[in-house]
């Protein structure tokens, strides 16, 4: 099981009928329990990307085949949690045959227990995409796919949740694409980083790490962080 992509082009009309390229060139191929990290530039085209990848646009040149029959998860940007409904039911209508014990086990690793009954408005925006990631969980997907799940948390808070994501990668093999703005982020969760240009996106290096999540030490961190500042690339 694989995601093979190879967009060749994406492009926009924007309001005044001029056409803008987002995407100029992007081919690489991620497999059953791997995790891809795209990192890029402010508004380079990395959500145009994710949205090709997730079937939800047709309109690019290129090809991209997702694995036959998987199941796909996605967490967008903003946790898009139905209003009117609690924590549990948002999740229960997306896995309405979720196992009592595989809802718990997510519950738990979240650390959403406590929060079962509350409604969306009554979270905080790192609840929020708990919950939105409670939900992805549920659904046991075969591709995952993370739109900035750390972004605009402080900085204890998006270790924890990194931490929780790693554990739930780690529960089930699947395909995973995450998207950061943090290097740090990056090297902690990915098995294969994929450095994009400013707009239009470009892959421009594909990193792999090799040593497994959980040896990853602070010092390799470092160490990697600092082989892929050398690199031509940069996230600003
Ligand atoms: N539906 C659309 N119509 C026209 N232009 C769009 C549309 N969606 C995105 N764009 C433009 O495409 C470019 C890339 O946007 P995109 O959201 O993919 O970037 P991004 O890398 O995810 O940005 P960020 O890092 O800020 O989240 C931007 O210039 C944006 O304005």
């Amino acid at each position: 099981m694989q995601l093979d992509v190879d967009i060749s082009s994406k492009s926009y009309t924007s309001a005044n009928g001029k056409r803008q390229q987002v995407i100029a060139g992007m081919t690489f191929t991620l497999r059953r329990g791997e995790v891809g990290v795209v990192v890029g530039p402010s508004g380079c085209g990395k959500s145009t990307m994710l949205r090709i990848l997730a079937g939800l646009d047709s309109d690019y040149q290129g090809k991209v085949s997702q694995p036959a029959g998987a199941r796909l998860a996605m967490v967008f940007q903003e946790p898009r949690l139905l209003p009117w409904r609690s924590v549990e039911d948002n999740v229960r209508l997306a896995a309405p045959d979720v196992a009592e014990d595989r809802l718990s086990a997510i519950f738990a690793v979240l650390e959403l227990e406590g929060h079962r009954s509350h409604f969306p408005g009554e979270l905080s925006l790192g609840l929020a995409r708990r919950a939105a990631l409670a939900r992805a969980f549920a659904v046991e997907p075969d591709f995952l796919i993370l739109d900035e799940p750390l972004a605009s948390l402080d900085d204890a808070l998006a270790a924890r949740l990194r931490e929780e994501i790693a554990t739930l990668v780690a529960s089930r093999p699947m395909i995973t694409l995450l998207v950061t703005h943090s290097m740090d982020d990056a090297v902690r969760l990915g098995d294969r980083i994929f450095l994009l240009s400013s707009r239009p996106a470009r892959l421009l290096h594909t990193v792999p790490i090799a040593v497994p999540r959980a040896q990853r030490s602070n010092e390799l961190i470092a160490a990697i962080k600092a082989d892929l500042a050398r690199l031509d690339f940069s996230v600003s």
